[in-house]
């Protein structure tokens, strides 16, 4: 990696030739693959943008020029080019540079991105800001075929249109998302790539009427008009043209000389324009080729063969919920699922393979998801959408107003709900027990373990109301699967007792509840621990007779304290007018939470189960000294 060594900046790419630039697309992939294989992240995408990102900084001036990169995941040879790529060891772990731009790591990352589909918003603003300031710089979206799926991206695309703002957007079409692309759209933009009729007909129609005298002239007039009105249908960009965009495209995605023609030939133009890009995902490593949904985001993995290198452990609370889906699915025919773009990481490959029929995948469009299951059930259907929880913050008002308000029995399957790990802020599930628990309607549940998840959905399915299920990225337990029966709705689990102290937790929490119950046992202090279950509705009963029973309560959840689970029970005892004060939440304070692993963010947030059992220790003797006082 001689040439890959002397870059420290995109001055030092701007002087390098052109076969030098391509000696250093392959330094940047012999790099990635090294590093990542190592960290795991998202390799895929980044291999398919190495000439794009190169000719990018060859082209334009950084951060002057303004790079907005949708989503962010295929950033990591942006963050190589710009003084980041001793770094890479570091990357995506606690306290190394993120898998996403992030501002505070380098000028050059001048938007936060991780949601899908925000890159023309943020870069139409930027370019608006620069004409309102009469400055000068170039304001470019870097966005993928599948992220040009989102609401937003075509709200943007709408906006940008009808104005003269100088815009790029550089539209980065390698036919996939995560999982092959989806849509119309797509449709279109394969057509587009893979269109040689269209020119051939345009010659052909001008040749045939050229060879035919005197009328052909005529005639070659109605032909031209025909040939225009067939561009309509099928000339390269035409819908973005009509979108108001210039269209320059479609042009080789790794071919870095193209590439910076078409970037010059871009920087002339005023107005909107948009950039047409084919590229591979993968791009250079075979194993990311042939298994482009795998290596889009990928763990530790042998290079040599490009298997995960993984640990034997129990199936995960989305392999189970798959399964379970699929198990629950040959019972009830009007079970569909509904993933938007994700149906690897939500467990749904088997469903669709199972059930064709009953599949939706919408492409990034969360908020349309939601309102199609609304379309569903009111047909009385039982719509299942599978969706992480960070990305269901996209559909809020679409649960409120477009299911609950009207009361529809659809099914929220929230994956990733608690800390992700490695990617960080934009994507930890640790807001929408906040975001979902004020609407009416809405039953939310959280399982203490995998069989219990298995329970839930039952249990949902018994409803006829919309439910919200949310469970962690994590492994089970390897829990013995058991028969399909429902819950009592809004009941809590006891599952240990003891006279000193009461925790009460959800999820992943309640192992965590009865490690602290272990440590404090070894104490001489006897923890009673219940599994919450049910965030919405409480079980009362249970929380009146806690509160009465002379113990504090801990209350532990993986989610934000703000509007969380023990927000809910403070405010269930208020109203109740029981005694707030012998209750104690634990979660995760009023911040973001940056990347690292699950232990490492736990053990910062101080969800352990030694800090909890020492905060157990030290709250009971003031408690109990409080108590002696008050008692005299
Ligand atoms: C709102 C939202 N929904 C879903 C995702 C998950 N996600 C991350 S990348 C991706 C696919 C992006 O495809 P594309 O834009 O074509 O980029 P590529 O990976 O092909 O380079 C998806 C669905 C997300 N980041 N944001
Ligand atoms: C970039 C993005 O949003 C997805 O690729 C996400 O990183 C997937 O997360 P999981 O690894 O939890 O499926
Ligand atoms: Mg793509």
């Amino acid at each position: 990696m001689t040439l890959l060594k002397t870059i420290s900046s995109p001055e030092t790419v701007k002087q390098l030739n052109a076969n030098e630039k391509r000696q250093l697309a392959a330094e940047i992939r012999d790099f990635l693959i090294e590093k990542v294989s190592k960290t795991g992240g998202h390799l895929g995408p980044n291999l398919g943008v190495v000439e794009l990102t190169i000719a990018l900084h060859s082209v334009f001036e950084s951060p002057k020029d303004k790079i907005v990169w949708d989503v962010g995941h295929q950033s990591y040879v942006h963050k190589i080019l710009t003084g980041r790529k001793d770094e890479f060891e570091g990357l995506r772990c606690y306290k190394g540079i993120s898998g996403f731009p992030k501002c505070k790591e380098s000028e050059h990352d001048v938007f936060e991105t991780g949601h899908s589909s925000t890159s023309i918003s943020a870069a139409l603003g930027m370019a608006i800001a620069g004409q309102l300031r009469n400055e000068e710089y170039h304001s470019i979206a870097v966005i993928g075929d599948g992220a040009m799926t989102g609401g937003m991206a075509l709200e943007a695309l709408n906006h940008a249109g009808h104005g003269d703002a100088n815009l790029i957007v550089i539209l980065n079409d390698n036919e996939m998302s995560i999982a092959p692309n989806v849509g119309a759209l797509s449709n279109y933009l394969t057509r587009v790539r893979t269109d040689p009729n269209y020119s051939r007909a345009k010659d052909d129609i001008e040749l045939f009427f050229k060879k035919i005298p005197a009328i052909g002239n005529t005639m070659l007039k109605t032909a031209e008009r025909i040939k225009d009105s067939l561009k309509y249908l099928f000339v390269s960009g035409m819908l973005f043209e009509e979108l108001g965009f210039t269209y320059l495209g479609p042009i080789d995605g790794h071919n870095i000389e193209d590439l910076e023609m078409t970037f010059q030939q871009a920087k002339k133009c005023k107005g909107p324009i948009l950039v047409h890009i084919l590229t591979k995902k993968g791009q250079g490593y075979e194993p990311a080729i042939e298994n482009p949904d795998l290596f889009h985001g990928v763990g530790p993995f042998c290079i040599d063969t490009g298997r995960p290198i993984k640990e034997p452990c129990p199936p995960s609370f989305t392999q189970v919920f798959g399964e379970t889906l699929v198990e629950l699915a040959e019972k009830d025919p009007n079970i569909i699922a509904i993933t938007a773009a994700m149906p690897t990481g939500t467990g749904l490959k088997a469903f669709a393979q199972k059930f064709p029929k009953r599949f939706i995948d919408v492409g990034i469009a969360e908020q349309h998801a939601v309102t199609l299951a609304a379309g569903l059930a009111r047909q009385g259907f039982r719509p299942v959408f599978a969706v992480y929880s960070t990305f269901l913050q996209r559909g809020y008002d679409q649960v409120l107003h477009d299911v609950c308000l009207q009361n529809l029995p659809v099914i929220f399957a929230i994956d990733r709900a608690g800390l992700v790990g490695q990617d960080g802020e934009t994507h930890h599930g640790v807001f929408d027990i906040s975001y979902l628990r004020h609407i009416p309607n809405l039953t939310i549940m959280m399982p203490k373990d995998e069989e219990e998840l298995r329970q839930m959905m039952c249990t949902a399915l018994s409803m006829q109301s919309p439910v919200a299920i949310r469970y962690p990225r994590l492994n089970g337990y390897g829990i013995p699967q058991s028969s399909l029966s429902p819950l009592l709705t809004g009941k809590m689990e006891s599952i240990r007792q003891g006279k000193d102290l009461t925790i009460v937790a959800i999820g992943p929490m309640v192992e965590l509840a009865n490690e602290v119950a272990n440590v404090l046992d070894g104490k001489g202090i006897h923890t009673t621990v219940i599994n919450g279950r049910f965030i919405k509705p409480l079980d009362g009963a249970m929380l009146h007779n806690l509160a009465t029973g002379g113990r504090p309560i801990f209350v532990l959840e993986e989610h934000a304290l703000q509007g969380g689970f023990g927000s809910a029970i403070l405010e269930f005892m208020e109203s109740e007018q029981l005694d707030t004060s012998v209750v104690r939440r634990f979660g995760i304070p009023d911040e973001f939470v940056e990347h690292g692993t699950r232990d490492q963010l736990l053990e910062q947030l101080g969800l352990t189960a030694e800090k909890i059992a020492f905060q157990a220790q030290k709250h009971l003797l003031e408690y109990n000294a409080y108590n002696k006082t008050a008692s005299l």
